[in-house]
């Protein structure tokens, strides 16, 4: 997840700064997890620290017993099991919108194992949303608010990578797609349809209508 303030500076390949924010959210077990006695062993223990607690530990092995094996990861800020979806987007994503809104790119993706949370955290439920419906409301609203000194265009594309292969998941029919290089060495993916929206709900129904066509595996849409 990317966030403009107080974080990571790195170079781009242009030669401009950019700020880089990770975070780390910790999901709660499912009912599977639950039923079979699972543990987590993920703990979020300071605002930026979580520790990963060794799973083989056994408490009775005294030959071991003053060697932990448990780690630390530090992070720009971790979410523990209990984070609500509102907390999630004001600290990682919100921020990010006046510099969309002043016409600067932000790129905001999660990462994660299978069945780790990736599309609970960016589209979330109708109970829930998810960043992304959260983040566009936000930003339709704003731009509402300064129409008259500004005009705006927001549009969408929607692919997915599987395999090593892109499709483009607003016009399945065009088949797989190559990824090239434009003259500034910015990443293109050719034939990739971009349509344009006015609003949160109408991107949520793209979003809903491209998942149909295939069975949601990674996805990316900007
Ligand atoms: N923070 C959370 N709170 C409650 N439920 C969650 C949370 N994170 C994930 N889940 C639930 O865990 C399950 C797996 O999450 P999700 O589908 O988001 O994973 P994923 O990383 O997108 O997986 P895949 O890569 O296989 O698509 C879902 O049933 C989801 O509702």
């Amino acid at each position: 997840m990317a966030q403009p303030a107080n974080d990571t500076k790195t170079t781009t390949k242009g030669g401009g700064e950019q700020n880089l924010t990770v975070a780390l959210r910790i999901r709660p077990l499912n009912e599977d997890e639950n039923y079979n006695g699972a543990k987590s062993i993920a703990h979020k223990v300071q605002a930026k620290m979580v520790v990963l607690m060794d799973p083989m530990e056994d408490h009775d092995d005294v030959l071991r017993a003053n060697r932990s094996r448990e780690k630390q990861f530090v992070f720009d800020c971790t979410f523990d099991s209990n984070a609500l979806q509102d907390e999630v987007y004001k600290n990682t994503t919100r921020s990010l919108l006046p510099n969309i809104i002043n016409g600067y790119n932000a790129t905001v993706f999660a990462y994660g194992a299978t069945g780790a949370g990736k599309t609970y955290t960016m589209l979330g439920t109708d109970d829930e949303p998810g960043i992304m419906a959260r983040g566009l409301n936000d930003l339709f609203v704003e731009m509402d608010r300064t129409k008259e000194e500004m005009k705006y265009k927001v549009s969408m594309s929607y692919l997915e990578i599987y395999n090593e292969m892109i499709r483009d998941l607003l016009n399945p029919s065009s088949g797989i797609l190559d990824l090239r290089e434009d003259a500034k060495g910015g990443v293109q993916v050719a034939g990739l349809s971009e349509v344009t929206t006015r609003s949160t709900n109408e991107v949520m129904d793209m979003l809903f209508q491209g998942n149909k066509g295939e069975n949601s595996r990674t996805y990316c849409c900007k």
